[in-house]
């Protein structure tokens, strides 16, 4: 049976104004964790919160009890330096820290998934294990251009404390909210799903009552939607259909 639904809306479509009541709300409102765009202005066109915001609005929601438990901050660290961040989110109160492999690799191949990776900046698995001697989950990111089979050999390995908690793949361009879905990420789940039955797969990017069924038949679990809650007229509805979707096809 493939893992639960955890349904995490994304505070960047939440009302800045108001963070820290967005993101009690939210939360009371039948959300398990928050999910936190960290973004440079370099690894992405956009920039959002630092150490400091995430710090402040910490205290909003009561820290989890355990692993993926309710209240789980998962930070998707859309930066370019993902190591060098690593102590100041912990600290600010980050449960889940999600890197990029573009990020953690190198530039050339940022720019180019199928160009030679000579020269590395972090080793994926490397960067796992820092962030699990930290005391924190890890998560694995690509973004559209990048093959879901670069994570095989992240996943594979024969070391737990080098092996991500989490793989997230982005159906949608990382940088802005609102974004529509891309229906083309899909076969990258599925080939996760088929091959890691028990992985948290998380999908981000365009995620709302129109698209959770393609998503939740490929096989994901976790799942991001900004827009689709902090714009919806009833939250707390969108919710509980985005975690419908999921369990059911996690029972068939
Ligand atoms: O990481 C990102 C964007 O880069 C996302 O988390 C978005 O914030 C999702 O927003 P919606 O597409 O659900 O509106």
């Amino acid at each position: 049976m493939a893992p639960k639904a955890i349904i995490a809306p994304s505070i960047l479509s939440a009302d800045f104004a108001d963070l820290g009541a967005e993101c009690s709300r939210t939360i009371a409102q039948g959300a398990d964790w928050l999910h936190v765009d960290i973004m440079d202005a370099h690894f992405v066109p956009n920039l959002t919160f630092g150490p400091p915001v995430v710090a402040k609005i910490r205290p909003h929601v009561d820290r989890p009890t355990e692993s993926f438990a309710k209240g789980t901050f998962d930070c998707h660290m859309m930066i370019a330096e993902p190591k060098k961040w690593v102590k100041e989110f912990k600290a600010a109160g980050c449960d889940l820290y999600c890197f990029h492999y573009e990020a953690a690799i190198d530039s050339t191949a940022a720019e180019s998934p199928e160009a030679p990776r000579t020269e590395q900046k972090t080793s994926p698995r490397e960067l796992i294990r820092y962030i699990h001697e930290q005391g924190m989950l890890a998560g694995i990111a690509i973004k559209p251009a990048t093959k879901a089979e670069v994570l095989f050999e992240v996943l594979d390995s024969g070391d737990v404390k080098e092996r991500p908690d989490m793989v997230l793949v982005m159906t949608v361009e990382p940088g802005f909210g609102g974004q529509k879905f891309m229906a083309s990420e899909l076969p990258k789940v599925q080939a996760l799903r088929a091959r890691y039955p028990d992985l948290n797969i998380e999908v981000d990017g365009g995620l709302g009552p129109g698209t959770i069924d393609q998503a939740a038949d490929a096989g994901a679990n976790v799942i991001v939607a900004g827009s689709a809650v902090f714009g919806a007229k009833d939250p707390a509805g969108v919710i509980s259909l985005l975690r419908e979707a999921v369990d059911k096809r996690g029972k068939l």
